[in-house]
């Protein structure tokens, strides 16, 4: 089986604008894939591409095999795509909405029906099937375009920003509905501002900037990237900064009675550490690892090179479900 994208040297001109500068990537099959990147990136061009509202450029991009090109129709077949933007026919009760989707897709009527009931119910609006799109609550919109992109019973699902603005409850029921269907067999593809999100939902996360890919990775191999805060607190304040002789000391301070270690590995090195201090006469009492956050080092490889422009990146301290940048 092929993977679920890929795309060589794909490039996307907008007159002057080189929005996607080469860009090389795969998705594998049945991966939970996060697209990261701020805004300007490139990730909506990227899908845009894929499902063919977007005409590339140059380079290649194929889904499952297909050429998104030359084999438009069962490459696009093949994908539910749950936009950033609501494009709903906002006149007819949201089932109906969902069987012309299917019925475009070549689904017989009576299967389209049944396929539409089902998405309604997976995604939690099943009572609101005689409702139009217009007449539905912010939330409830966001389920809908979910149960749009199902009705076809996709085998990449391309979700872009599925849980921008929606309060923390819809946002976990999401999150579960998402990680079911994958671990049904259905390839994810997503991007989020929330880089939470990925590190929770993602197996694989490539982070894209100014059209490029700057790495793909698990968030596990990107957190490992960053450098930890090892902070061991003492008993007394001493009269100067004890030494710890180890390769993974990049520095050592003294704050009052902390003892801070700027270090890539804070947990492999506390017990060597403690250790060392004890056999200086130097008393531990307390040890606190603060790890990098995938945030940091999201931040740290998108910051070069674009000071003043995205300056609301600073915003990346800490805390649940910030946002890196600015919609
Ligand atoms: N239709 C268009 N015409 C001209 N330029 C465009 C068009 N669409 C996107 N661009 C430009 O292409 C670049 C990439 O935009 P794109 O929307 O793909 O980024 P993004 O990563 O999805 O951003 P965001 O996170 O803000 O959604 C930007 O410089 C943008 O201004």
């Amino acid at each position: 089986m092929p993977p679920a994208i890929r795309t060589r040297n794909l490039e996307k001109d907008y007159g002057d604008v080189r929005a996607l500068k080469g860009l090389d990537l795969t998705v594998p099959e049945g991966s939970f894939f996060g697209l990261l990147g701020p805004n300007g990136a490139g990730k909506t061009t990227f899908i845009n591409v894929l499902v063919g509202l977007v005409r590339k450029t140059g380079g290649e991009a194929e889904v499952f095999g297909h050429d998104v090109t030359e084999d438009y129709q069962q490459a696009r077949d093949a994908i539910g795509l749950a936009p950033q933007e609501f494009n709903v026919d906002r006149f007819f009760p949201i089932r109906e909405v969902l069987e012309h989707k299917a019925g475009y897709h070549g689904v017989p009527p009576a299967e389209a029906k049944r396929r539409a009931d089902e998405a309604l119910r997976r995604v939690g609006i099943y009572d609101k099937r005689d409702t139009r799109f217009d007449w539905l609550s912010g939330g409830m919109k966001r389920r809908f375009v979910l149960a749009r992109a199902l009705v076809t019973d996709p085998d990449l699902l391309i979700l872009d920003e599925p849980t921008a603005g929606v309060d923390v409850e819809l946002r976990h029921d999401l999150w579960d509905l998402i990680t079911d269907l994958n671990d049904e067999g259905t390839t994810i593809l997503l991007t989020t501002h929330y880089i939470e999100e990925a590190e929770r939902l993602c197996d694989q996360v490539a982070i894209l900037d100014e059209g490029r890919k700057v790495t793909v990775e698990t968030p596990e191999e990107l957190t490992r990237e960053g450098v930890d805060t090892l902070t061991l607190t003492l008993d007394s304040v001493p009269e100067s900064v004890p030494t710890i002789d180890d390769e993974r000391v990049d520095s050592v301070e003294l704050d009052g009675d902390d003892l801070v270690v700027r270090t890539p590995d804070g947990s492999g090195l506390a017990p060597e550490a403690v250790r060392q201090l004890d056999r200086q006469g130097v008393r531990v009492v307390d040890v606190d690892v603060e790890r990098t956050s995938l945030e940091e080092v999201f931040v740290s490889m998108t910051r070069e090179g674009d000071d003043a422009e995205t300056s609301d990146e600073s915003a990346s301290e800490s805390g649940d479900d910030l946002e890196v940048s600015a919609q």
